[in-house]
């Protein structure tokens, strides 16, 4: 199934218009089930999309909030995925959202994916909402080439879990979801901004390696239709 490209005139735009479709989303699923899911991405480029969506006016307190990949640091820490939640999305009326972290205070990041997992179960799946981001080296979530899991954490057959994940492009350990537990939201975004993600993204959608590219197992695979937005 071929990617939807969005394209949006800058950065802004593309967050408001962004936040608009999501809020739809959630609160459809709010109103047909009670309830809704959303899993975000960390890094810099959601930051304007947490703020735009955090003061839609849908019924947060019957929403869950969660990271689809987190670094192995406690919540304080300046490079905390949930940190950065806590900042700029759990904010305002969103800030009545419930919150499902993926760090776990643990010896291991293998114990903290455990944990991580039996959390995320209390989540309905699939996700209404995914939002994903892309680093320069075509890696998603936590699914970084070469990853010390890479293999399960793409097997489509896996289950829905957090894994643990260590990689040369990533600077600490992490915590993802599988792919499985990703890739039938109801909506899946990949959000990517800037000339360079977009060459990035062409070179992954011309080849198939996915270990040298995991973002390709998104784009090639993925049992949900795969919504791009990008702006430049
Ligand atoms: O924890 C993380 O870093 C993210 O989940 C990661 O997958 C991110 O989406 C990409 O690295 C892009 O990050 P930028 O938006 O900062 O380029």
């Amino acid at each position: 199934m071929e990617p939807n490209l969005h394209e949006f005139s800058d950065g802004t735009v593309l967050a408001e218009k962004l936040a608009d479709q999501v809020a739809h989303r959630l609160a459809a699923a709010v109103e047909a089930r009670g309830e809704a899911s959303l899993a975000v991405s960390g890094g810099s480029t959601p930051k304007r999309f947490f703020r735009a969506i955090a003061n839609r006016d849908i019924d947060w307190a019957k929403v869950t909030v969660t990271l689809v990949d987190e670094r192995f640091v406690p919540a304080d820490h300046p490079r905390s995925n949930h940190l950065l939640v806590r900042e700029n999305l759990l904010q305002g009326k969103a800030a009545a959202a419930r919150f499902i972290p993926l760090y776990h205070d643990r010896p291991s990041v293998e114990e903290a994916a455990r944990v991580a997992t039996a959390a995320a179960n209390t989540i309905t799946p699939p996700f209404d909402v995914v939002i994903l981001g892309m680093g320069g080296d075509g890696h998603t979530a936590s699914f970084f080439p070469h990853g010390s899991t890479l293999n399960q954490a793409l097997d489509a057959a896996g289950p829905r879990s957090v894994l643990p994940m260590e990689a040369d492009g990533a600077e600490e350990p992490r915590l993802t979801f599988s792919f499985s537990s990703l890739t039938d939201a109801g909506m899946l975004v990949l959000h990517i901004e800037g000339q360079s993600k977009k060459d990035v993204l062409a070179k992954a959608q011309e080849g198939t390696n996915e270990t040298e590219m995991p973002i390709r197992a998104v784009l090639h695979r993925a049992s949900s239709p795969v919504d791009i937005y990008w702006a430049p």
